[in-house]
C-alpha cells in the first residue's frame, strides 16, 4: 500500500546539532501512528516537518507515492495534511462555529460569511464526532468547553477541510482521564472515517492505546517501530525506559 506520507532520509538539524537524523518514517491510509519519544527525541521538529514548518536539510517528503520539492504550509494543506499544533490556534471568546472556519470562512460570492451553512457545517461535524455534552452545541464560546473539548473543536476543523492527515501535537496534555478518553475517542472517530492520525504524545498509555502503530523517536533517530499489536503498554513503557537509559546505544 502506497503511504500517504513519507520522509526519507530526513534530517534536520540546528546549528551543529541534529534535531532529526535520517529518519524514516511512513504514515499508511487510515491509521493512527503514535509517535513517542522523551524531551528533546525531536518529536516537536518532526511534526513541523510534517506541517511544512520546516524544511528537511537533508532528505525528502513524499506524498501519496509523489515526491514534493519546496514543502511548506500552504502545500502540506494543498495535500490535505492539517496539523493541530499544541496551542490549537483557537479563539476562546469566540463560538465552536466561527473556531471552526477561523480564517478559512464559508463566504458566497460576494465575500460575506455564510453563517447559517457555517452554523450548519458546525453541527454536522461535531454529530459526526459524537461531542457528548447535552449543554454544548456550535454557539458555545470555545472558553466554555472542556480541554477534551476544545481538542475537538480543532479536529473537526480538520475534518471540514478534509485532512487526510491529522497530526495532533501532544493532544492529551494536562487533560484529566476523562477528557484524555474523549481526545482519543474522536480520533478513533476519524480513524474509523479513514482519515490517518499522527498522535504525537509523551504519555504511553494513551499514545498505546489509540494507535494501530508506533514509533519511537530517539535523539533525532527512529528508535523502534512496531504494530501496536505485537506490543503491550507494558512492554512499550520498559522498551521507552531502557531508551531512555540510552541501553540501545550501549
Ligand atoms: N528552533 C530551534 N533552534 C535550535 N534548536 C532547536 C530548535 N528547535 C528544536 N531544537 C533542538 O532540537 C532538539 C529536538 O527538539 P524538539 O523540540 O523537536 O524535541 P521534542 O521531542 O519535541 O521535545 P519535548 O518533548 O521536550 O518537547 C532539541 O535538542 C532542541 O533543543
Amino acid at each position: 500500500m502506497t503511504p500517504l506520507l513519507e520522509l526519507r532520509n530526513v534530517s534536520k538539524h540546528f546549528g551543529h546539532a541534529y534535531a532529526l537524523e535520517g529518519v524514516n518514517m511512513s504514515i499508511r491510509p487510515g491509521e493512527v501512528l503514535s509517535l513517542l519519544g522523551d524531551n528533546g527525541a525531536g518529536k516537536s521538529t518532526l511534526v513541523k516537518v510534517v506541517a511544512g514548518v520546516h524544511q528537511p536539510d537533508e532528505g525528502e517528503v513524499y506524498v501519496r507515492g509523489e515526491r514534493v520539492s519546496h514543502w511548506n504550509p500552504a502545500k502540506a494543506r494543498e495535500q490535505r495534511i492539517e496539523t493541530v499544533f499544541q496551542d490549537k490556534a483557537l479563539a476562546a471568546q469566540q463560538p465552536v462555529t466561527s473556531n471552526v472556519f477561523l480564517g478559512r470562512e464559508i463566504t458566497n460570492r460576494f465575500g460575506f460569511v455564510k453563517h447559517r451553512a457555517q452554523r450548519q457545517e458546525a453541527d454536522r461535524l461535531m454529530r459526526g464526532m459524537r461531542f457528548t455534552s447535552k449543554v454544548l452545541s456550535p454557539d458555545s464560546p470555545v472558553q466554555h468547553l472542556s480541554g477534551g473539548e476544545r481538542e475537538g473543536v480543532a479536529i473537526a476543523r480538520a475534518v471540514h477541510f478534509n485532512a487526510d492527515l491529522i497530526v495532533l501535537d501532544e493532544p492529551t496534555t494536562a487533560l484529566s482521564l476523562r477528557q484524555a478518553q474523549e481526545v482519543l475517542d474522536f480520533v478513533r472517530r476519524v480513524r474509523d472515517d479513514g482519515t490517518s492520525v499522527l498522535f504525537i504524545s509523551h504519555n504511553m498509555f494513551h499514545a498505546h492505546e489509540v494507535a494501530d502503530r508506533i514509533v519511537i523517536l530517539d535523539r533525532g533517530r527512529v528508535g523502534m517501530e512496531a504494530d501496536q499489536a505485537t506490543m503491550s503498554a507494558t512492554e512499550l513503557i520498559e522498551l521507552m525506559q531502557s531508551t531512555a537509559r540510552g541501553d540501545a546505544h550501549a
